[in-house]
């Protein structure tokens, strides 16, 4: 929300577009619902308006939908048997579904409709009978011992529980379990080469710091639970690795979910959890409990062909850290891919008394292909970031008006981003990935992410070469009027 309202570009121009194709959708299906509200309570000559405005407002989704098209590979001749069984088993449970699980390229397992789906239609419905929740800790024998344990959350018993039940031949579970995979590839298992690969990137200290945390957490109940409580911990199956597989399951494939009785809770949800993410999901809402039917539903906020791929919204994710808790790279253009840059306002934010009111300030900056104004004072970058350079220079509300004055400020600013990017793109570097094909999965995604980085901030740098060329162009007009001028 934050970065939305950062790049929101209301200049007056050029008319915003949108910010992302989530919010897009959120908002065509929010005026939906009330067209459907009012619709149950409407006279005769209303409701062939609002059908009217029913029907063009779906048009419109189904528009958004066309555009997006995404292209599922399935790869054949894989084996879904586990799959298969899971959803019998889920179906004998209660589970709906209009889905069928493939291996897909590129992501793994994935859900494709088997018939046309509808905005509104229940893609796949969930009983709460057998969702994974904190409820199957309190009813396990490792409770009593886990609830003595100050400051220890839900979030860590049920990792703790889900480190033993995995291996449980009686367990309830044991179904979904066999369907995980041996090994989650996220940004947490990236080995040393990876890491390396990432050098000169924010990517690098994020990976670093949750692998540190999560040893240091690791440390606080290992050996000391195994030792204490062998029998319900038993050592062999609280190793160090066992644990960061626990950790990379939960975090991606867990959901936070509403519960009938109004708490959040973490869950791991069977079926649901083969659904790979979008930044065009089909589906967006389903995060809350159905009370009436103890259920989770998964509706579709736009349509989805027989045969197509039926998307998820993970959330408002940057791609740094769709890599590191999920491992991988969404297709297209992710909106909140965002390089933070912190500048110095000693200087330039000053209380009316004259003392600095912050020493530093957060801006951000993102791909500037992203950006609808490119003109003169915009230049695609983020209005926040250069007015805060502009009052560094000037003190003077900057009014825009093409005064000479206005263009040498401009020219500053523009030179002062551009050394910074530079400085950017020179440590990111320029290392060349060899053929790929000797190259690890997360070489490949370190330098992905790494290329994706410098798309960035050269996009930055081609923004700041035409804003200077246009930025010349007027203070040439001014000199030359001047010198025009009797
Ligand atoms: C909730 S699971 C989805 C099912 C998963 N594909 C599987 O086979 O188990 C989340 C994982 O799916 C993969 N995934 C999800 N969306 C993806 C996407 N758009 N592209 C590539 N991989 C994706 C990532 O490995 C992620 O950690």
């Amino acid at each position: 929300m934050q970065a939305e309202l950062y790049f929101d570009e209301v200049d007056g121009l050029t008319p915003v577009k949108y910010y992302s194709p989530r919010n897009e959708l959120e908002a065509l299906n929010s005026i939906l619902s009330v067209i459907d509200t009012s619709l149950s309570s409407s006279t005769d000559m209303e409701m062939d308006i609002l059908q009217d405005l029913r029907e063009a407002t779906v048009d419109k989704i189904l528009d958004f939908g066309d555009k997006c098209k995404e292209e599922t590979k399935i790869v054949e001749n894989c084996s879904c048997d586990r799959e298969k069984c899971l959803l019998q088993w889920g179906e004998n449970s209660g589970v709906r579904t209009k889905l069928q699980i493939t291996y897909v390229e590129r992501a793994g397992r994935g859900a494709i409709a088997m018939e046309d789906l509808k905005v509104g239609d229940i893609a796949l419905e969930v009983p709460v009978s057998i969702i994974i929740s904190e409820d199957l800790v309190h009813k396990s024998d490792m409770f009593h011992i886990l609830e003595k344990m100050d400051g220890i959350s839900s979030e860590t018993m049920l990792l703790l529980w889900s480190m033993r039940e995995k291996h449980s031949r009686n367990s309830k579970f044991k179904i979904y379990f066999d369907t995980l995979p041996e090994v989650f590839n996220t940004g947490l298992s990236f080995g040393i080469d990876a890491i390396m690969a990432l050098d000169g990137t924010l990517l690098l200290e994020e990976i670093v710091q949750a692998k540190e945390h999560l040893r240091f957490q690791y440390d606080l109940l290992f050996p000391a639970l195994c030792d204490d409580h062998p029998v319900i911990f038993p050592p062999e199956l609280y190793t160090w690795e066992q644990f960061l597989w626990a950790c990379e399951l939960w975090y991606s494939n867990g959901m936070k979910i509403m519960f009938a009785d109004g708490k959040l809770r973490t869950c791991l949800i069977p079926i649901a959890g083969f659904l790979n993410h979008s930044l065009y999901p089909h589906i967006m809402h389903y995060g809350k409990v159905d009370s009436a039917t103890n259920s989770l539903k998964f509706p579709l906020s736009r349509p989805c062909s027989v045969g197509e791929q039926c998307y998820l919204s993970y959330g408002n994710f940057s791609s740094s850290h769709l890599i590191t808790f999920y491992g991988f790279l969404p297709q297209g253009d992710n909106p909140y891919d965002i390089i933070p840059l912190d500048i110095d306002a000693a200087q330039a934010d000053f209380s009316e008394e004259g003392c600095p009111m912050s020493s530093w300030t957060t801006h951000m900056v993102r791909g500037t292909w992203l950006s609808k104004n490119h003109e003169i004072f915009y230049y695609g970058l983020p209005a926040p970031l250069l007015d805060h350079l502009r009052r560094a220079r000037s003190p003077m509300p900057h009014d825009k008006t093409l005064t000479q004055a206005n263009f040498e400020i401009e020219m500053e600013v523009l030179q002062d981003l551009c050394s910074t990017f530079e400085d950017m793109m020179e440590s990111i570097g320029n290392t060349e990935l060899d053929d790929g094909k000797n190259t690890s999965w997360d070489v490949k995604l370190a330098e992905e992410f790494k290329d994706l980085q410098r798309r960035i901030v050269s996009s930055i740098i081609t923004s700041y070469h035409s804003g200077c060329k246009l930025v010349k162009n007027e203070l040439h007009k001014c000199t030359t009027d001047e010198s025009q001028s009797p």
